[in-house]
């Protein structure tokens, strides 16, 4: 069993960076939709990537982005992966990714009547689409792009899709282990769950988010060793 990635988004300060990175996040996002409290520019992101120890990644977000404001956070900011959030198509994605040579990950906003038949096509047309899609990321469908602080209906997930999903919305210190200890996803990803009011991080949550991920870690871990023992 491996440990389940954690993906801390919405940075804007150096501090809830260091925070991030000390309690343990494996990769922190940026936010490029102009329109989100978290908005960052590609120069803010740029500074406060240099901060970045290694193998942490940086994870650039966009809203229907165009060429030329990926092309320009690319330049400016040493991104590891974009994660595509709003309702761009598959060939767009894989388009605009190509162009700047950097895995994705794809968004698809559940909502109550989704299908799994729905998920595991998505994930396969996107998988046949380019060989720069790294994933699928599961957020809550709401009536705005994301951060939301929503949580779906994780039953709607299918078990042979979870282990290769990064699980969002409306993750926080309270669901945390529940969420992963049920959902068992490659990756979890947080942004309002862990503020102290919108665009600002709270130490104390994030630290206490990743160990409830890292508690669930442990439960799966011997629930799966006794599995092999019985
Ligand atoms: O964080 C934002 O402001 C944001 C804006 C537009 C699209 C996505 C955004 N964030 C992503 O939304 C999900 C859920 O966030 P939350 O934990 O429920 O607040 C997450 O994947 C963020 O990366």
């Amino acid at each position: 069993m491996q440990r389940t990635r954690i993906k801390i988004c919405g940075i804007t300060r150096e501090e809830d960076l260091r925070a991030a990175v000390a309690a343990g996040a494996d990769a922190l996002g940026f936010v490029f939709y102009p329109k989100s409290p978290r908005y960052v520019t590609p120069e803010r992101a740029g500074d406060l990537c240099a901060a970045l120890p290694p193998y942490v990644s940086a994870v650039a977000l966009f809203v229907n982005p165009t060429a030329d404001e990926v092309k320009a956070v690319a330049a400016k900011a040493p991104l590891s992966l974009i994660q595509f959030h709003g309702d761009e198509t598959t060939g767009e994605c894989a388009a605009l990714a190509a162009e700047v040579a950097r895995p994705y990950v794809r968004a698809f906003r559940v909502r109550p009547d989704t299908t799994q038949d729905e998920l595991l096509e998505y994930e396969r047309a996107n998988r046949a689409a380019s060989p720069w899609f790294s994933g699928v990321l599961l957020d809550t469908y709401v009536d705005a792009y994301g951060g939301a602080g929503k949580v779906f209906d994780w039953s709607l997930i299918p078990k042979e899709l979870a282990p290769r999903v990064v699980l969002s919305g409306g993750l926080n210190v309270q669901n945390a282990t529940d969420a992963v200890v049920r959902v068992r996803p490659f990756a979890v990803d947080v942004s309002s769950g862990v503020e102290a009011q919108k665009g600002i991080k709270d130490a104390r949550k994030l630290a206490e988010f990743i160990k409830a991920v890292r508690a669930a870690d442990a439960t799966i871990l011997s629930e799966t060793s006794h599995e092999r023992i019985a």
